[in-house]
């Protein structure tokens, strides 16, 4: 898959009359992962939903990609809310984007499936109900099915917000093996997590709200979290949160 880079200038966007940004602009590299943090309630959820066409942003919002076509079809989307399908097993909904495809999996993609599962540590329970796990592990299965599309433009919500701090470490190594080439972009409330796992970082803030530059840790993903420059580096975050 060629990496794909994606561009939104001058995103626009007005709820209620309330302006939440104006000339908003974000580059989201090709084969790179970009963290976005800022506090709750900037918008940052919002400019994730503009990407994925589910939110209609207002003129003059322009979303550029580098090969020049539509973004349509070409981004995995994982949201703040896992959308397991409660009805499907865990297994049914990992591969639920072949079912909407119409597409019926073969062993193959059925394998990779457990194969994703495992890694997200859900070995055995393939053939339960969401309705039997817990929020985290919901989750972890809302991660596989995310990582199941084979899409080059991968944008995720908060996707370990609900995980112990163990399982999220482990997780934050898996997903950064797995999303590796592709371009990402990945909201989190966590600055050592988009330190870790994050090639740029921008933090929004304010009311309309603005992006601050981008900030590249160095050292290639996952770092590790004993990184003295990681340390160094979250201080900084924080202070632009704080901003
Ligand atoms: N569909 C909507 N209709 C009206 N207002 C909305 C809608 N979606 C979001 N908002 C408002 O827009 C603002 C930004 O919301 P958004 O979810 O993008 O923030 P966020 O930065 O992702 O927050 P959090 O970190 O808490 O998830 C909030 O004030 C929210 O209430």
């Amino acid at each position: 898959m060629t990496p794909l880079s994606v561009t939104i200038e001058g995103a626009r966007l007005t709820y209620g009359g309330v302006l939440l940004f104006s000339g908003l602009t974000l580059d989201l590299p090709a084969g790179r992962t970009t963290c976005l943090l800022g506090p709750s309630g900037v918008g940052k959820t919002t400019l994730l939903r503009i990407l994925a066409g589910l939110a209609e942003p207002e003129s003059p919002t322009m979303v550029r990609t580098g090969d020049g076509a539509p973004l349509a079809g070409r981004i995995a989307y994982m949201a703040q809310q896992d959308l397991l399908l409660p009805w499907m097993t865990v297994l049914e909904n990992v591969l639920l984007g072949d079912r909407l495809r119409r597409s019926r999996p073969d062993a193959a993609r059925v394998d990779r499936a457990r194969v994703l599962l495992s890694d997200v540590g859900l070995s055995g329970r393939e053939h339960e109900r969401p309705a039997a796990l817990s929020g985290g592990q919901r989750q972890r299965v809302a991660l596989a099915r995310t990582l199941m599309e084979d899409k080059p433009l991968v944008l995720m919500d908060e996707p370990f917000s609900a995980l112990d701090a163990l399982t999220r470490l482990r997780l934050q190594e898996t997903a950064a093996g797995m999303l590796a080439g592709r371009t990402v972009l990945m909201v989190t409330h966590d600055p050592l997590e988009a330190l870790r796992i994050g090639d740029r970082l921008h933090v929004m803030t304010g009311r309309p709200a603005a992006m601050g530059p981008a900030l590249e840790p160095a050292g290639s993903v996952p770092r590790r979290v004993d990184d003295p420059g990681l340390l160094a580096l979250q201080a900084e975050l924080l202070r632009r949160l704080a901003e």
